[in-house]
């Protein structure tokens, strides 16, 4: 069965080092996929493979049936793969709301240099649904230089829901957050819509288990092992991995 994203033998070096050697990783619509393991295992050089920020030596990337190994993050997006970083990646002294309205328009027609009022309506009625949905209605108004980082994070998930995207990229979404914002965080994150799919790197375990129906392991550029979050949980390979060395 092709999933909705395959990537398929990808290895990429940096020098002699091998960050990634002949990984393989399916996701299938609607999946909620995490991808775990000790520091420096490849996790999120996977992630700039699949989002389009960094160019394998080898192997492929296709996504809902096309090849798109050869797009930049920009193109990728507007085919439906969406990135949160690990460092939340607002505009400070715009509002909630404007944040949202911006990601929310198409590129702009490169002849005309603005956007059709049509566009601007639009994507100013889907801010307030997307900002309720992430849990922000009550700070719509508020700058987001001026917001907890916690609500940034919400924030930026609910910029890249405005891409509609079939594939959301988090990448490590818990760092920095409290044990409150991490528990918010995860009920935002379960009742976010099957029509997205969830591709999650995260050393938070807890989010892990709770969030994703697969799990794949990664150590030094290589799939460790893939299953079930019980089945990795138990498994004596994935524990000796973890005693190895994960931060
Ligand atoms: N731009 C780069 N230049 C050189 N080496 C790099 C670069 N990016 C990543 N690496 C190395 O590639 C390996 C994999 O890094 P990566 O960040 O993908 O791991 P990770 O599993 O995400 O780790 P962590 O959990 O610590 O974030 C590491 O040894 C890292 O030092």
């Amino acid at each position: 069965m092709t999933g909705l994203l395959s990537a398929q033998d990808v290895s990429v070096r940096y020098g002699s080092l091998a960050a990634l050697a002949g990984v393989d990783l399916c996701i299938h619509d609607g999946q909620r996929h995490a991808l775990i393991g000790p520091n420096g295992a490849g996790k999120t050089t996977l992630l700039d493979v699949i989002g389009g920020s960094t160019r394998p030596h080898r192997g492929t990337v296709r996504f809902n049936g096309r090849d798109v190994s050869r797009l930049g993050p920009a193109a990728r997006a507007r085919r439906g793969i969406n990135r949160i970083h690990q460092r939340p990646a607002v505009f400070p002294t715009l509002t909630a709301t404007e944040n949202v309205v911006v990601a929310a328009l198409p590129r702009v027609d490169r002849r005309r240099g603005w956007w059709p009022g049509g566009h601007r309506r639009a994507a100013q009625h889907r801010a307030g649904p997307l900002l309720d949905q992430m849990g922000l209605a009550d700070v719509a108004a508020v700058q987001a230089g001026h917001l907890a980082h916690g609500q940034r994070r919400q924030l930026e998930i609910a910029m890249a829901l405005a891409g509609r995207p079939r594939l959301l990229l988090l990448d490590e979404p818990a760092a920095g957050l409290s044990a409150t914002e991490v528990g918010r965080l995860i009920e935002l994150l379960r009742a976010l819509p099957r029509a997205v799919a969830v591709l999650l790197v995260e050393h938070r375990l807890d989010l892990v288990y709770a969030l994703s129906d697969t799990v794949t392991v990664l150590r030094d550029g290589r799939t460790l092992a893939a299953g079930t979050p019980d089945e990795i949980r138990t498994s004596p390979l994935v524990r000796q991995a973890y005693a190895d060395g994960v931060s």
